[in-house]
C-alpha cells in the first residue's frame, strides 16, 4: 500500500482588537521606556491577520488533511469569537495579566486550537500580522 502524502492546509482570518502594551512585572517607567507610544492609556487598534497551519496525511478517500469547513470552525471558536472586536486587555481573561503582545496572542491562539483540534498534533504554525510589518510566527515550541 503507498504512503499518504503529508501536506500542509493553510486559513486565514482576520480580527479587530485594541490593546495598550503594559507589563504588570514592569514598573510604570520601565513600561513608558520599552513600550512607548504603545504603553499610551488610550490604547491603539490592529486589523490582525491570522493564518493557521496544518500538517497532516492527504486522506485518500477525502483528499484533503482536512475539510476546511471544520478548520474555520476551529478558528471561529479559537480566534474569532475570544478576540474579534474586543480589548484584549479588558475583555479576554487570559490578558488581564498579561502583556498583549503579538507573541503572547499568537501562544494564546495556539492553545486554543490545540484544545479544539481532533488531532492536536496536526497544528504547525500559526502566524500573526499584527501590522503589515510586524509578523509573529509560533510553532509551539519552548525554550
Ligand atoms: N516584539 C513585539 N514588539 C512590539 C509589539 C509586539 O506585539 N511584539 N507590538 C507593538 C505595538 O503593539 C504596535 O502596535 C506596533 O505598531 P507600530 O509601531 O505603529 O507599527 P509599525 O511598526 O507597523 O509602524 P511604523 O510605521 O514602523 O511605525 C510594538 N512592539
Ligand atoms: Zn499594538
Amino acid at each position: 500500500m503507498s504512503k499518504a502524502p503529508i501536506a500542509y492546509l493553510t486559513r486565514k482570518e482576520i480580527f479587530s482588537a485594541c490593546h495598550r502594551l503594559h507589563s504588570p512585572r514592569l514598573s510604570k517607567e520601565e513600561n513608558a521606556q520599552v513600550y512607548g507610544k504603545c504603553n499610551n492609556v488610550n490604547g491603539h487598534g490592529h486589523n490582525y491577520v491570522v493564518e493557521v497551519t496544518l500538517c497532516g496525511p492527504v486522506d485518500g478517500d477525502t483528499g484533503m488533511v482536512m475539510n476546511i469547513n471544520d478548520l474555520k470552525k476551529y478558528m471561529d471558536n479559537a480566534i474569532m469569537e475570544p478576540l474579534d472586536h474586543k480589548n484584549l486587555d479588558k475583555d479576554v481573561p487570559h490578558f488581564s495579566n498579561l502583556v498583549s503582545t503579538t507573541e503572547n496572542v499568537a501562544v494564546f491562539i495556539w492553545n486554543n486550537l490545540k484544545a479544539q483540534l481532533p488531532r492536536p498534533t496536526m497544528l504547525h504554525e500559526v502566524k500573526i500580522y499584527e501590522t503589515e510589518k510586524n509578523i509573529v510566527i509560533f510553532r509551539g515550541e519552548f525554550d
